[in-house]
């Protein structure tokens, strides 16, 4: 059994991240510059299969919670679970994305995909056969032997995602993914994310500033306050679904990120 097989087996209807009275605490740089209390009891929940996106502040501790689900950081004290279990350190069962793709620039597109079942000594046949088609759903099937530095901006963002999708991750962890896109291009990732999701249902955590972005995308978008990060608010995003673009310019939506923008001005 593959990683991903035992978390799926293993997720029951138990949420698929739970954060729990976490606290971080970044040490200072000398005994004067006294350290950063990034989070305090923080609690969090997050339901298999929910698009959950995280809203707060600059400095509020957004990154530092997700760094800790990714497993490139640890709490200072309470709990991080993914899927029951604390997470002790990276996973291919979580994919990562950053608003910059990470992507190898001496790599061809499909050996970037490649990359993380070729480092793990899982590259066969099938998962070959499935980067050529994660490629074709990511629209860049034309672009399988170019090299990052001969894409887009939007074009390496999905290179990234079918990078990430290889993996067939349970939870996508996406720290501002689109901030640094010019709009039209966020539109259509934003697009591709939606479609993606629904196909797939994917847990997802995704950061953003953006409060449209928040609840155009999520199911419940969480408020954040800073200093050190709490949460503020979590609201429901009962709009339907499929949505679309479009529905930004409805009465319903222009409602819910005025709830949402009063919950994050209470901050100041
Ligand atoms: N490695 C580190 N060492 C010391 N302090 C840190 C470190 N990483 C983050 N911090 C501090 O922890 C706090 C939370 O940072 P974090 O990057 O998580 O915020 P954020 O909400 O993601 O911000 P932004 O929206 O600006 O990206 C900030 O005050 C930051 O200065």
């Amino acid at each position: 059994m593959t990683i991903t097989q035992q978390a799926r087996a293993g997720a029951g209807n138990r949420p698929a991240v739970e954060i729990i009275g976490v606290r971080k605490q970044f040490a200072g740089r000398s005994r004067r510059a006294p350290g950063r209390l990034a989070l305090d009891g923080f609690d969090l929940t997050v339901a298999p299969g929910e698009f959950l996106c995280l809203l707060g502040p600059s400095g509020c501790g957004k990154s530092t919670l997700l760094n800790m689900l990714a497993g490139f950081s640890h709490p200072d004290g309470g709990e991080v679970l993914v899927d029951k279990r604390p997470v002790t350190g990276p996973g291919p069962d979580r994919g990562v994305l950053f608003q910059t793709p990470m992507l190898f620039p001496w790599l061809s597109v499909l050996d970037n995909v490649l990359y993380g079942p070729r480092a793990r000594h899982e590259l066969d046949g099938d998962t070959r056969r499935r980067a050529v088609e994660l490629l074709e759903t990511v629209g860049l099937g034309d672009a399988r032997d170019a090299y990052p530095h001969e894409l887009s901006g939007g074009m390496r963002h999905r290179a990234a995602f079918a990078r990430v999708l290889v993996n067939r991750p349970r939870l996508l962890l996406m720290d501002e993914p689109f901030g640094a896109l010019d709009a039209i291009t966020r539109v259509a990732m934003q697009r591709f994310l939606l479609d993606l999701w629904q196909r797939d249902r994917i847990t997802i955590v995704f950061v953003t500033h953006d409060v449209e972005e928040a609840a155009l995308l999520g199911d419940r978008v969480c408020v954040m306050s800073g200093s050190p990060g709490r949460t503020r608010a979590v609201i429901d995003v009962d709009l339907p679904r499929p949505r679309t673009i479009a529905d930004t310019e409805t009465l319903e939506f222009v409602r819910l990120k005025r709830h949402i923008r009063e919950a994050l001005e209470g901050e100041h």
